[in-house]
């Protein structure tokens, strides 16, 4: 038997379970992932990270050849054991891990590059936050369909990819976005061939205050459910709402999810999120 010590931590209410394997030693399969994240009959969480040195795991070669900067690669997983190529909550919450158990430096103010299956991101430690650079995004030309419970009629999405897929819907007022039932999963037409995570939101009324757009939000992630956040989608959010808002949009966007709020900021193609991250709770887990 093996007795793994493991931290739980979250970003506004985006729960994950982490632990460290710096030399990638330890096998989980999607089933044991599985069972970890359950919140009955395991730890309970929305995902699992586990903290490896990039050199000792093929995709953190990978991206090693991208940034030689990226010394620990982010591997996660969703809640049903299948991976995903990034977590805008994640990463704050995985680099907060990385400072608690000694493994990293990162005095307030300094940047440091992490690998993940979707590329190498730079997060920037602050006082109460970090900011982690999304990268470039893409806004997908194609209209999908988006219908889900108790949402009257299909509504159109808009595809957005920050390193994994969304699809962003919006819906007409506060009580539209608190009426639908996420217990199911919505159904996007077309399928995205790998899944997609998907975003209902209300613009603000007005939109823009001080400069700063504001949107509410609610989601189902792959491989999850409901969450109490996402970071890419409320990234994907504020680029959908701002692609649908025309020219005159902000670059700058507080987007509210029901774990808080989060900070969205577009800059030379990039997209940037901050916000915070906690670690809750210690425990063993046997296996
Ligand atoms: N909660 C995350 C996203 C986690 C991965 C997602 N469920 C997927 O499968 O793409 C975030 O904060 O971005």
């Amino acid at each position: 038997m093996t007795v793994l010590p493991f931290v739980k931590g979250h970003g506004t209410g985006n729960d994950f379970v982490l632990f460290s394997d710096p030399d990638g030693s330890i096998e989980l399969d999607a089933d044991r992932i599985a069972d970890m994240a359950d919140r009955h009959f395991g730890i309970g969480a929305d995902g699992l990270i586990r903290a490896v040195r990039s050199a000792n795991l093929p995709e953190g070669a990978e991206a090693l050849r991208e940034d030689p900067d990226a010394e620990w690669f982010m591997d996660y997983h969703n809640a049903d054991g299948s991976p995903a190529e990034m977590c805008g909550n994640g990463i704050r919450v995985y680099v907060t891990f990385l400072i608690d158990q000694k493994l990293l430096e990162l005095p307030v103010g300094e940047t440091v590059k992490i690998g993940t299956r979707g590329g190498v991101h730079a997060v920037t430690r602050h006082s109460e936050a970090y900011t982690v650079d999304l990268g470039p995004f893409v806004v997908l030309d194609s209209e999908a369909t988006v219908s889900a419970r108790d949402l009257d009629v299909p509504r159109p999405g808009l595809p957005v990819g920050v390193g994994n897929p969304h699809v962003v819907v919006a819906v007409a007022d506060d009580d539209e976005l608190d009426g639908i039932d996420l217990a199911e999963a919505p159904k996007v037409q077309p399928e995205p061939p790998d899944g997609a995570n998907v975003e209902f939101v209300v613009p603000g009324d007005p939109l823009v205050v001080g400069g700063v757009g504001r949107i509410r939000m609610r989601v189902h992630e792959r491989g999850v459910g409901e969450t109490l956040s996402c970071g890419t989608g409320v990234a994907a959010s504020a680029i959908a709402v701002r692609h649908w808002a025309g020219e005159n949009a902000p670059d700058r966007w507080t987007v509210e999810v029901p774990g808080g709020d989060l900070g969205v900021e577009i800059a030379d193609g990039h997209v940037l999120l901050t916000g915070p991250a906690a670690l809750t709770y210690r425990g063993t887990y046997e296996i």
